[in-house]
């Protein structure tokens, strides 16, 4: 249902999106987990045929969002994560207004605008002036009008931002009605707590590199059994590669220079403990060998944050 491929943003010399490959399938609820500048907002831009990839490409339903964007936007439903509401308006106006833009008649605006009030809890508030909403119900009142056309794709930048805990689970409530509507949702976040318990499936991007996909289970562990090794010896650099090379849970081995290489490690640490006996035990002339901080673990320290700590 969305698919990029080496999707792939430059601001000048800057890289803000990097080969980002990814396929959604229908009638899921995708999270996109990242800190702030992790190129979250630029992905979703892209997709919404707002911003133009520097290179590479992005589908919705097959249909490729930079040679046919009125097509896409026919499909899709977009949160951007910074947006104004015009105050002057009503909320039954506002959607109203968004209808019209949309295309839909007054017999078809006058049906669905009830329903999507209703659906996101904002019915008592539908001759309400926009600047007299809440912020929850500001954001919600956003998500109606990402539904006005009623798109198939929802594209959610930070929906549940700024809002307080019951906000956010009210806001939680209405993408879980949506995901049962059958709509497939791609949803971002710099916190994975935050998404962890709707979605199907979680991507985790990090300077503009999707760096693990999978269940909340999966993401946890690769992020935190992806542990850098460093290893100094005294001699033979290129044996003592070649065993480490050999032995279970040793990937990405990379010398430094003529006495030291690295190597990501994804075991536990009883793993750690044998892998490093078993060095001993071969003779390796070990000088050191230790585990360095990494910058996924930060990216994973970072997002599994709990949310009050925001
Ligand atoms: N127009 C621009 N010109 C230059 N750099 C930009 C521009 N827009 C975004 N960037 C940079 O690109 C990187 C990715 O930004 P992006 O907004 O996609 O991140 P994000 O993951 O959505 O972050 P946040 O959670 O803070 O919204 C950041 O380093 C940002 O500063």
């Amino acid at each position: 249902m969305i698919r990029t491929e080496q999707l792939t943003k430059k601001y000048g010399s800057f890289t803000a999106l990097d080969e980002l490959t990814l396929t959604i399938e229908e009638g899921t609820v995708f999270g996109f987990v990242g800190q702030n500048g992790a190129g979250k907002s630029t992905t979703f831009q892209i997709l919404a045929t707002l911003m133009s990839p520097t290179y590479g490409t992005a589908y919705i339903d097959g249909i490729d969002v930079c040679k046919e964007p009125a097509k896409v936007r026919e499909k899709i439903g977009y949160m951007p994560d910074f947006f104004g509401v015009y105050d002057q308006f009503r909320a039954v106006e506002y959607l109203d207004f968004y209808g019209a833009s949309y295309g839909l008649t007054v017999d078809e605006r006058k049906k669905i605008i009830p329903q999507l009030l209703d659906l996101v809890n904002l019915s008592h508030k539908s001759d309400s002036y926009v600047d007299l909403l809440s912020r929850g119900m500001k954001q919600r009142l956003c998500l109606a009008r990402s539904l006005i056309h009623d798109p198939s794709v929802l594209i959610l930048d930070e929906p549940a931002s700024g809002l307080d805990p019951r906000a956010r689970i009210e806001m939680r409530g209405i993408l879980r009605e949506l995901k049962a509507m059958g709509k497939t949702i791609i949803i971002s976040s710099h916190i994975l707590p935050e998404l962890a318990e709707m979605c199907d499936e979680i991507g985790v991007i990090d300077q503009g590199k999707l760096v693990a996909k999978g269940s909340v289970t999966d993401i946890q562990k690769q992020l935190e059994q992806q542990k850098l090794i460093q290893v100094k010896v005294q001699k033979n650099i290129d044996q003592t590669m070649m065993f480490f090379e050999d032995q279970s849970h040793v990937i990405n081995l990379n010398q430094l220079n003529e006495t030291d290489f690295e190597f990501i490690f994804t075991g536990d640490d009883a793993s750690q403990i044998q892998l490093l006996q078993q060095a001993i035990a071969a003779n390796i002339p070990l000088l050191s060998f230790h585990l360095v901080e990494t910058n996924i673990e930060d990216v994973f320290m970072e997002i599994t944050k709990g949310v009050e700590e925001e």
